[in-house]
């Protein structure tokens, strides 16, 4: 089974009268257990990409299938069942909810996805995250805030996984950490996308995908 593939994206943007193409003919597909990293400046159209992969967003041409199911264009209610079976997210702020516990939000995470991924203490205590469990997100440092989402990214045990720049807010060591964590609990058959401007990340993922205007340059 391919884990993910894109076929030709295509996504314009209008802005007043102005067609904005923020990204053109981009084809990606993932091997099994593949980490690709997403480089390029500012605009290119690294979040576009991410966001069309994670079916948040509909391509204007082309098409995203994830485990061999079509994700792009379909009922919100498909594309929202499909996310919560396939795709795990990780954002730079994570997408934690503010007002559960750290353990609360990966409990909600695996019980939304029902994919019988690893158990929530199991995967605190392998983040590291075992003493802020009852913690609520706000009052975790830069590090433990980019595992927690990690964290939540993984709890559905998720075909794919995305992430948009997860050690954006974190210190070396913390990067590092959180690279080696990556790499340990990243989909074994799946596929992992990495949005990122940080030299580490994309040296970690095994191809690199750089985009220049919206094009794989
Ligand atoms: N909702 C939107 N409406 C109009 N234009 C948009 C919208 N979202 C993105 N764009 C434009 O599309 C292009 C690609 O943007 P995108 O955010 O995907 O780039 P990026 O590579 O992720 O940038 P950054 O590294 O700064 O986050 C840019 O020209 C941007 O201004």
């Amino acid at each position: 089974m391919t884990p993910l593939e894109a076929h030709s994206l295509h996504r314009f943007y209008r802005r007043g009268g102005t067609e904005i193409p923020a990204l053109l003919d981009v084809s990606l597909t993932c091997r099994a257990g593949e980490m690709v990293a997403v480089t390029g400046p500012s605009g290119s159209g690294k979040s576009t990409l991410l966001s069309l992969l994670a079916g948040l967003d509909d391509p204007d041409g082309g098409s995203v299938r994830v485990a061999g199911e079509l994700l792009s264009h379909r009922t919100p209610a498909a594309a929202a069942r499909l996310r919560a079976r396939h795709i795990g997210v990780l954002t730079q702020n994570s997408s934690l909810f503010a007002h559960l516990s750290v353990r609360e939000n990966v409990r909600f995470a695996a019980a939304l996805s029902r994919a019988g991924g690893p158990s929530p203490d199991d995967l605190l205590d392998a983040l590291g995250l075992r003493d802020v469990r009852r913690a609520t997100p706000r009052t975790l440092s830069g590090g433990e805030t980019a595992r927690a989402g990690l964290a939540v990214a993984l709890a559905g045990a998720p075909t794919v996984l995305l992430a948009d720049e997860p050690t954006a807010e974190v210190s070396t060591d913390e990067e590092r950490s959180i690279l080696d964590l990556l790499g340990e609990w990243r989909p074994p058959t799946g596929a992992t996308v990495v949005v990122t401007h940080s030299a580490a990340v994309a040296e970690h993922a095994d191809r690199v995908l750089h985009l220049v205007d919206g094009r794989i340059a």
